[in-house]
Formats: structure tokens, C-alpha cells, sequence
């Protein structure tokens, strides 16, 4: 087996937040103790409702924030500090897709030459080098250079999303991180960008790391699927194992909200209680208070994330101390 692109090696990540103007600060832990690895060629989906700490991954992934504790490792090179030459060097390496394009973007500069200028700070090709580059990339995302020509505000919402598609590419990078790049999009502009990124992660190679809110979408794109709630990882394995037939409550409560095609029947899991707070993370299993088959032990101690089958694992007591049964939510 390949060594992985990305690992990232038990990460924490607190913030220090403070509660009304002369509150006390308080620490915020948005990851906590989460271990993952990507592969080239593989897209790894992160599910989770807001507040999980999917964009703080997301972001430690690419060197923009440091984690507290733990490790990154990109290519297995150690992730350097931000801002630093080294990190530069690696940026090239690794780009980033987020939601809303328009505001990724310079509204007083024509696209292409947005799409140009990963280039120009890397110092990659001559001119006339890069102009070619930016000509190919229009044409692999579906752009024209006419399109080219023109200034964000002068594009539809999707096309704005692959030019922002098309600066990440630019540089050849083999991780690409997409924080909900649909999510802001119409329905129908949704599919022709996800199948772009689908088209373009194949002929690539790329290792990608697909953050959404949407199953449909994550199922449809990524081969792996790991679950976050409250800054820790609840379950993770295939996509088409964990969204068909999930074991985690949690899961099953996502998945039950928004079943994927080919998900199997089960009875609705309604998830009750208050969304996930992570500056009131509850004791034991975070997930217990909202846990429609929580027990007593439930509530003291955190169970571990551990392997329930091939490359499948989830953090439940139900779950680990009788794995053959799985978990039956109804
Ligand atoms: N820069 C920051 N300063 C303080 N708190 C932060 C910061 N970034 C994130 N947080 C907090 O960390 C927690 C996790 O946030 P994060 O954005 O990673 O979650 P998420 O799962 O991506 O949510 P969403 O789907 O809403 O983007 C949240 O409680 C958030 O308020």
C-alpha cells in the first residue's frame, strides 16, 4: 500500500473565546485528538453539523493554522509554519476551495489573470507559460477565454466556481481541500460543479478532501466518508458502507434525515436535544445527551474511536462491546 498524501496524527485545536463583551475567556475546542490520512487519488468526505470542526481540519490540512498538538504531514514531510518558505513551497502542493467564490476572488481584476497568480508567486513558467496554463485551465473547467476576460461580478455563481476551481489547479497540486464548494450554488449548478471536481480528481490523480454539509453529494464524490461531531471523529469508512448502512447513532440520525441512494430502511432517528456546542462539550460520549440509545456509561466515559470491520471504525460503547450485532436504532 502507498504511503498516504496527507496525515494528519491525533490534532486538537482550541480557540479562546470570550462570552458577551467583558466575558471571560473560554477555551473552545473545535478538533480534538483527530487521526486521518488521504491518498492520492482518493476523495475522504467530512460530514458533521456546523460547529463540528470540519473547516478547522480543513484548514490545519493546508499549514493555515497550526495545530495545538499533534502532527501534519503532507508527501510525509512534516506541514512547516505558516507564512514561512518552506510553506510557501508546499502551498503549491496543496490548495483550497471554498464556499463562496465571489468573495475568494478580486472583483477590480479580470479572472484570468486571478487564475494566473498562483504562478506569478511561485515564480512557475514565463509569460507567454503561464498564458497557456490559464488558457488550459479555462478549457479543463469548462471556461472560455472569453470568460477569462471578464470580472467576477460579470459571471454566474458556477462559473465563478471554476475559476476559483481553476486558480486551485493551476499549479498542479496533488491535495486539494473543498469546504462546501456547492453549498452556495443553485441545485442545478450544484451537479455540473461536483462532476467537474469528480472529471477533474480521476484524470489527476488528486488526493481531495471534500467537506459538506449534503450526503447526496458526499456519497456521490467521495470514496471514504469520517464523521464529525464536537471535534471528533464518530465513525469512518467507505462512503458507500457508512451512508448504505451506518452504525454510529449519530450516523444514523444524519443519514436518516437524508438518506442516499441505496441507504438502507430503517426506522427515522430523529435527533432531538441541542445542536452540538463545543465551548459546553458534554462529558463521556459528546453525543449522549442527543443519543436515542445512550446508557449509563454513556455519560463518564469517551469511547474511542476503534475498527468495527475492514477499514471501517466508530466511536460508540454500544457498538465496541458487541461488534457483531451492530448498532439497531430501532
Ligand atoms: N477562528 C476562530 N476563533 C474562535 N472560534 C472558532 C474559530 N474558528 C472556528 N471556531 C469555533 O470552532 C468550532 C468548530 O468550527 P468549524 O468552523 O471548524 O466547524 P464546522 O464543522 O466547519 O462548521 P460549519 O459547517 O458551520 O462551517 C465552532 O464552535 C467555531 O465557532
Amino acid at each position: 500500500m502507498t504511503a498516504p498524501l496527507l496525515s494528519l496524527d491525533n490534532v486538537t485545536r482550541t480557540y479562546m473565546s470570550r462570552k458577551g463583551l467583558f466575558g471571560t475567556p473560554v477555551g473552545v475546542q473545535a478538533v480534538a485528538g483527530v487521526s486521518l490520512e488521504v491518498r492520492a487519488g482518493e476523495t475522504l468526505g467530512i460530514v458533521g453539523e456546523s460547529g463540528s470542526g470540519k473547516s478547522t481540519m480543513g484548514r490545519m490540512a493546508l499549514g493555515l493554522e497550526a495545530p495545538d498538538t499533534g502532527r501534519v504531514a503532507l508527501g510525509g514531510a512534516l506541514m512547516p509554519a505558516l507564512g514561512t518558505a518552506d510553506w510557501r513551497a508546499l502551498r503549491k502542493r496543496a490548495q483550497m476551495v471554498f464556499q463562496d467564490p465571489l468573495g475568494a476572488l478580486d472583483r477590480r481584476v479580470p479572472v484570468a489573470r486571478q487564475i494566473a497568480e498562483p504562478l506569478e508567486i511561485h515564480g512557475i513558467g514565463s509569460p507567454t507559460e503561464r498564458e497557456d496554463r490559464v488558457r488550459q485551465a479555462l478549457e479543463l473547467t469548462g471556461l472560455s477565454e472569453d470568460h477569462g476576460r471578464r470580472f467576477p461580478h460579470e459571471l454566474s455563481g458556477g462559473q465563478r466556481q471554476r475559476v476559483v476551481i481553476a486558480r486551485a489547479l493551476i499549479t498542479d497540486p496533488e491535495l486539494l481541500v473543498c469546504d462546501e464548494p456547492v453549498s452556495a450554488l443553485d441545485v442545478s449548478i450544484q451537479a455540473q460543479v461536483v462532476n467537474l471536481l469528480i472529471d477533474l480528481q480521476a484524470e489527476r490523480g488528486l488526493g481531495m478532501i471534500f467537506i459538506s454539509h449534503d450526503l447526496r453529494v458526499v456519497r456521490q464524490i467521495s470514496q471514504r466518508v469520517a464523521v464529525m461531531y464536537l471535534g471528533h471523529i464518530v465513525e469512518e469508512g467507505t462512503a458507500e458502507e457508512v451512508l448504505r448502512d451506518p452504525q454510529h447513532p449519530y450516523t444514523q440520525a444524519l443519514v436518516s434525515a437524508a438518506p442516499t441512494p441505496g441507504a438502507q430502511r430503517r426506522q427515522r432517528v430523529i435527533l432531538t436535544g441541542e445542536p452540538p456546542n463545543p465551548a459546553a462539550r458534554p462529558t463521556g460520549c459528546a453525543f449522549h445527551p442527543r443519543c436515542p440509545v445512550a446508557q449509563d456509561r454513556c455519560r463518564w466515559e469517551t469511547p474511542a474511536l476503534s475498527q468495527i470491520g475492514p477499514g471501517r471504525s466508530a466511536a460508540c460503547h454500544l457498538i465496541t462491546d458487541t461488534p457483531s450485532a451492530g448498532m439497531a436504532a430501532e
